[in-house]
Parts: C-alpha cells; sequence; structure tokens
C-alpha cells in the first residue's frame, strides 16, 4: 500500500479544488436557463467563474470545506487500521497546505485541533466487498447546506402544504417543503439526497448517501425515479433563485432512495447540499493503493472560461453600483437601497459565530465606529515571515448571528454586515433604527473574494481559531447586494413569502 497516502492526499486536493464534471454540467446548464441581467445571472456567473479560479489556483472552492466523510469499500482482508492512519496523514497535511480549513473543534471548550483531526473527525467508514479493488469516496459538505437538512416525521403538517401522510405523496410534500424552507441558505442552487424510512440515524445516512450518486443517474425505482423528476421539474418553480435572490434555478438535483422502516417510524430525511457539492471518487490498486480510475469525472470538460469574469461585470452595471469605503457615514448607509450593487474598498473586520457571542459580552479590540463586519471563517496561511495570506473567504450563513447582530451595530456603531442568506426581522428593525444595511455576497464565491482582499492588515481574538478569529482585511472592489437597507425592505422576507404562496400551489395530491 506503499500510494495509498499519496492516493488520499491528491483525493483530498481534487475535492477540495476541482468540482466535479457531472455538477459543473448541472451548473451551466442552470447558467443557460436564468436571463441575463438578473440578480441570479449575476450571482451565476461570479460562482462560474470562481469554480474556474479555483481550478487555476488549485485552492478551496469554497473556504468551509466541512467535516471530511470518506466512505471505502475494501477486500475482504484489507487493512483498514492502516488505511485510517493514512487518511489522517493526509487530512492534516492537506491542511497544511492550505487545501482544507482546520474545521475541527471542540464542542465544549471551542479548541479548534488546527489540524481537521479529533475526536470523530474525519468520518471514516468502510464496507467490504467481493470485488478486487477499493473503492474510496470522498465528500467535503460545508456547515452551512448542513444546517438546511431536515428530518419529516409523518404524518405531519407543513406550512403551504397542508397534511403530509404516510404514503408517496406525503412525501412529495415533505420533499417540495424542504427545499423552500432552505431558501438561500444552504447557498442555492443546491442538490438534494432523500431518504425515505429506517430510523432517524440510518434514515439520514441514506439521504447522504444519494449524495453520493451522479447527478445525471435514472433512479432504478420506477415510483421514486417519477418522484425525482417530478421534484426537480417543481421545486425549480418555487422562485428561490441562486442565493435565495429569487429566480429560475433553486434546485440542481434531485436523489432519493428508500430503506424499511418499522411500524410506528416513517422518517422523510433530506440532506441538502450547496452548489460547491464536492464529491469525488477513485477506484485503488488494493496492493499499491495507487488510483486506477476516478469517479464522476467522465463525459465532456466544462471549463468555465475567463469570459465569466466579463459576464459578471457587464450584469453588475446593469445595476445602480455604489462604492463604499469605511468609515461609512449614516447618510450614506440611509442612501442605500435593496437591489443596489457595492464595491467595497478599504477595511472591513471578519467576525463569525464566536465574534458576535464574544462583543455581546466584551469590547472590541478594534473601533468599529462605522466600520464594515464580513461574517466569514477565511483559510489562512502564514508565510516565513509570518505574514498571513488568504487562501480562500466566501461568505458564512448570516441567520446564526441574529440574536447579536442589531444590538452589537447599535452599541458599536457598526454600518454594514456582510454575509449571505439574509438575517431575520430583529435586525432588518436595527438596521432601520441605527441606520445600517446588510449586504448579500456569492456564498462560496471563496476564491473570487480571496482575489479581491489585498493584504491582512492584522487579526485579534486567534485565540477561537483560524476560522473564528476577527481578521482585518484590506479590500479593492468587493462586490456584494443590498438585500437589506435601513428602509425596511428584505428581499429575504420578500423571496420567503413569494416562495410559500408557490409552494401553496403544491397542495393538491400528485401520486394517489
Ligand atoms: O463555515 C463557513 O465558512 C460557511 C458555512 O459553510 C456556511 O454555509 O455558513
Ligand atoms: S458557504 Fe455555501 S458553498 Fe460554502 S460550504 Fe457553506 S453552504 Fe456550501
Amino acid at each position: 500500500m506503499e500510494n495509498f497516502y499519496e492516493s488520499m492526499y491528491k483525493l483530498i486536493v481534487e475535492t477540495s479544488t476541482n468540482l466535479p464534471k457531472d455538477v459543473r454540467r448541472a451548473i451551466a446548464a442552470a447558467k443557460l436557463k436564468e436571463s441575463a441581467g438578473t440578480r441570479s445571472a449575476m450571482s451565476l456567473a461570479t460562482i462560474t467563474n470562481n469554480i474556474k479560479m479555483a481550478d487555476d489556483n488549485i485552492s478551496p472552492i469554497c473556504q468551509d470545506t466541512g467535516l471530511p466523510t470518506f466512505k471505502l469499500k475494501v477486500p475482504v482482508g484489507a487493512n483498514q487500521i492502516k488505511m485510517i492512519e493514512e487518511i489522517k496523514r493526509a487530512i492534516s497535511q492537506a491542511t497544511k497546505d492550505g487545501k482544507l480549513r482546520p474545521n475541527s473543534v471542540d464542542s465544549i471548550t471551542g479548541d479548534n485541533s488546527g489540524d481537521n483531526l479529533g475526536e470523530g473527525t474525519p468520518v471514516i467508514k468502510f464496507e467490504q466487498w467481493e470485488k478486487d479493488y477499493i473503492d474510496a469516496r470522498l465528500i467535503l459538505k460545508g456547515g452551512g447546506c448542513e444546517n438546511k437538512n431536515i428530518q419529516y416525521s409523518l404524518p405531519c403538517e407543513l406550512e403551504g402544504l397542508g397534511r403530509a401522510g404516510r404514503d408517496l405523496d406525503g412525501i412529495r410534500k415533505c420533499i417540495m417543503h424542504s427545499v423552500y424552507q432552505a431558501q438561500g441558505q444552504g447557498c442555492s442552487a443546491g442538490f438534494i439526497g432523500v431518504g425515505i424510512g429506517g430510523d432517524r440515524t440510518s434514515g439520514y445516512e441514506l439521504a447522504k448517501e444519494q449524495l453520493f450518486r451522479r447527478v445525471d443517474d435514472v433512479n432504478e425505482h420506477e415510483d421514486l425515479k417519477k418522484l425525482e423528476e417530478y421534484v426537480l421539474e417543481h421545486a425549480n418553480e418555487l422562485g428561490i433563485g441562486t442565493m435565495g435572490f429569487g429566480g429560475e434555478t433553486t434546485l440542481l438535483g434531485c436523489k432519493i432512495g428508500v430503506i424499511n422502516r418499522i411500524p410506528a417510524s416513517f422518517f422523510v430525511s433530506v440532506a441538502y447540499n450547496c452548489w460547491a457539492y464536492r464529491r469525488l471518487g477513485v477506484y485503488l490498486n488494493p496492493e499499491t493503493g495507487a488510483i486506477n480510475e476516478w469517479l464522476y469525472q467522465d463525459g465532456d470538460e466544462i471549463d468555465f472560461g475567463q469570459d465569466e469574469v466579463a459576464a459578471a461585470e457587464e450584469q453588475t452595471k446593469q445595476t445602480r453600483e455604489v462604492v463604499l469605503e469605511a468609515p461609512i457615514s449614516e447618510e450614506q448607509i440611509r442612501s442605500l437601497k435593496v437591489g443596489d450593487v457595492v464595491r467595497i474598498n478599504g477595511m472591513m473586520y471578519t467576525g463569525r459565530d464566536a465574534i458576535h457571542k464574544y462583543l455581546s459580552e466584551n469590547d472590541s479590540p478594534v473601533d468599529l465606529n462605522g466600520q464594515i463586519i464580513y461574517h466569514c471563517g477565511p483559510v489562512m496561511m502564514k508565510d516565513k515571515d509570518g505574514q498571513y495570506h488568504v487562501k480562500a473567504a466566501g461568505p458564512t450563513t448570516s441567520i446564526r448571528e441574529e440574536p447579536y447582530q442589531g444590538d452589537i451595530m447599535k452599541r458599536f456603531g457598526i454600518r454594514a454586515v456582510i454575509g449571505k442568506g439574509g438575517m431575520g426581522p430583529k435586525t432588518l428593525q436595527a438596521l432601520q433604527e441605527h441606520g445600517g444595511v446588510y449586504l448579500n455576497a456569492i456564498g462560496g464565491a471563496a476564491q473570487y473574494y480571496a482575489d479581491c482582499i489585498k493584504s491582512v492588515e492584522g487579526v485579534d481574538l486567534m485565540q477561537f481559531g483560524i476560522p473564528e478569529a476577527m481578521w482585518h482585511l484590506k479590500v479593492e472592489g468587493f462586490t456584494a447586494v443590498v438585500t437589506m437597507d435601513a428602509h425596511g425592505n428584505s428581499l429575504h422576507a420578500d423571496v420567503d413569502k413569494s416562495s410559500l404562496e408557490k409552494l401553496s400551489k403544491f397542495k393538491d395530491p400528485v401520486f394517489k
């Protein structure tokens, strides 16, 4: 097994940096459907540009490289203990090399292990089989989309859809609802894996297993095939769109599996995956561990070319564009409206979960008056001289900061927050009272935003670990869209409301 370590290292790096071809094809098809000039089209252009940049830079497509999950099928007698050791070594090295973000956090103390190793991380699952080669697959599923997974226990009442009973039609309603409830927060357009049956654990297992299917495969189960086609067609009529901006493409794939259940339980489990659907696989020689074949990578190459940048820029030109540079005045902020595109130059400070909690109880290490907070947990690398460099830096889901955001903005005089997926009524009210805006950046576009960051000027609160520290970033041409303004408008609330109305059109029985 002299090549096994190297093969696992390659699998990790490729999965993090090179989006599989079947996923690229789905994104390319979605792009054709969005009309030019819309916010969704602009976001998709940024996404495809980002995919291309990750290819070129061999850097993470999205900064959140998830909880690495390996699934291996091995011939009888293969040494699994040795394989686990080598996988862990490869994970640790890939983290050192900036291909994975240090993501393993002690759930009680909050300490980041720094190398992606720790109790329960990575996840490595083995199965034995009679074949004479190893099938090794890896999925890097980020936290934002993971948080949008949902499990239904039938029968249940669903908003917009009424009762979902213990039959195929009840299942249909749950799946449609799962797409609605995710809105743009899991970086839509997304993919879903659905598990019908099992218990709470095996149901989710089955749902996640579906994410290892090819995007373009066809379900062998006749009813499930019909259900997959139905969901894919109609979920795209919900009008949620890329990043929840509204638009034609909300869902890029739907895969459904079924297992038996016990009489009292009837679960429908849904695993939501963002557009940054990073899963790859390899067939390995069982003696040497060398790679014989890559999976999901056959078929036409979709190379999202450099014209994506020009297209994205062209599209932003059609919208009102405002340049912002901190410190920002209240007057300037109040002049912004939902739909405006802003280009930010100068300083911004990252702050996510740990920082928001910290700022609610402590003073800020820097003066945040008139400043911009970026909900972001970057991938950083330190050079020989101790200088940090940004390797990937897209936004994180903002709604988690809802309990803190409004108060913190008022207390420290923060004028703008950047994130993705939008925030709730408490923040909206604070924006209005205090004079603030919420800016939506394109989730997953970690290379695109890393490129806008010209230097790391400092860092505070490093005790929270790299993703959670407060990074002082100097940016140029950092583009985002105003989706919540100081006049009480929220694009997120509007899209939620209109998509709920659309969802209710799917109330009547379809599968008898
Ligand atoms: O943790 C992150 O950087 C992002 C996360 O995956 C999210 O979608 O919120
Ligand atoms: S930020 Fe978006 S694209 Fe990245 S892992 Fe989270 S949900 Fe996926």
